[in-house]
């Protein structure tokens, strides 16, 4: 049974990140950034959602660095988020929010609290204990392939060239009523790009939201939209665990982002649990705790908090 609480999520991201008033308690550092997103029709074997259409709808989204530091490093060897709005015509919004990595940090909110827990730093010292952070991952396996993965990975070069993943399994449903689980991710059509050495050792500083603004002056930046199907016995419900790569993967659209920079996102809350009809949620307890959190930060965000 899970104890860990929303309102923990954000006192424990004050504890390690410290206090920012009227800024997002988690992905503080980030971009707005609009454009339009475009489904692919032949998802209809899948989906009878609207979102799948065919119709371009309008988007808002936003580029974000993870954790709650609005000053953070971008050489940093954390996730990259996206997360998006999508307006669809009949009113109805679809919300995408995703990161970088191609699992989560932990399997569950107790196992990612507790992590987060290991992680704020020592009274005395002023920075985390290292071998109090690797006792926590020894005794929680779970929370080491996200860790090995962004050991291994060269931090994205810019925002637009990393793939984004959803993490969570949601379920599609056809004309026919006919259920299918897919977890979804965006891949960048320019191609992944990670930082060089000498850019990791010596990175030019908030190079973000600079190099997104000259890759948007070029055109459109792409993603397609892909749904991974589930098939049977693969983990639902647990975002730290990767799905088989021989999985069926199917198309299920394009994002084009053509702007960036203002203030569009700032009153947005991108609760990932946002969806348009015909999508719906998995019982991940990951997901559930999402909304809760994300709704005490966007309080706590508008009124100078
Ligand atoms: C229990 C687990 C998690 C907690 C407690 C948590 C908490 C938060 C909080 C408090 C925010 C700021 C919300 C706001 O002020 O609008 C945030 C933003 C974000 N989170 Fe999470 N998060 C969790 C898991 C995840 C997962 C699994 C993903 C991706 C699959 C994710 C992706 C993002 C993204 C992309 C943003 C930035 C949204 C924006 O730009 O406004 N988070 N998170």
């Amino acid at each position: 049974a899970t104890i860990a609480t929303p309102d923990q999520f954000i006192s424990t991201f004050a504890k390690i990140f410290g206090e920012h008033k009227g800024e997002r308690k988690g992905h503080a550092k980030g971009v707005c950034v609009s454009g339009e997103f475009q489904g692919d029709k032949t998802l209809a074997t899948y989906s009878d959602s609207p979102l799948f259409s065919g119709d371009v709808f309008p988007l808002t989204g936003r580029f974000s660095m993870a954790g709650g530091n609005p000053n953070a490093a971008e050489n940093s060897r954390s996730p990259r988020g996206f997360a998006a709005q999508i307006k669809l015509g009949n009113g109805e919004l679809q919300h995408f929010s995703l990161l970088s990595t191609p699992v989560f940090g932990a399997k569950d909110p107790d196992s990612f609290l507790g992590l987060l827990q290991a992680t704020i730093p020592d009274a005395t010292t002023g920075k985390p204990d290292p071998a109090k952070i690797a006792a926590y991952r020894k005794a929680h396996p779970d929370t080491q392939p996200q860790a090995d993965f962004l050991a291994k990975t060269a931090p994205p070069a810019s925002y637009g060239s990393t793939p984004y993943f959803g993490l969570h399994s949601f379920y599609l449903k056809n004309a026919s009523g006919q259920q299918q689980a897919v977890r979804w991710q965006l891949t960048p059509v320019d191609g992944s790009k990670g930082l060089t050495a000498s850019e990791i050792a010596a990175p030019p500083k908030d190079f973000l939201v600079q190099r997104l603004a000259e890759r948007l002056a070029q055109g459109a930046l792409k993603f397609k939209l892909e749904l991974v199907l589930a098939e049977a016995g693969y983990p639902l419900l647990d975002p730290s665990q990767a799905w088989p790569v021989s999985s069926k993967v199917v198309a299920g659209g394009e994002f084009r982002i053509t702007q960036s920079g203002g203030d569009l996102c700032k009153n947005i809350n991108f609760d990932p649990n946002v969806l348009a009809s015909g999508i719906t949620p998995s019982a991940d307890p990951i997901l559930l705790m999402r909304s809760g959190a994300y709704a005490i930060s966007f309080g706590k965000r508008l009124s100078g908090q």
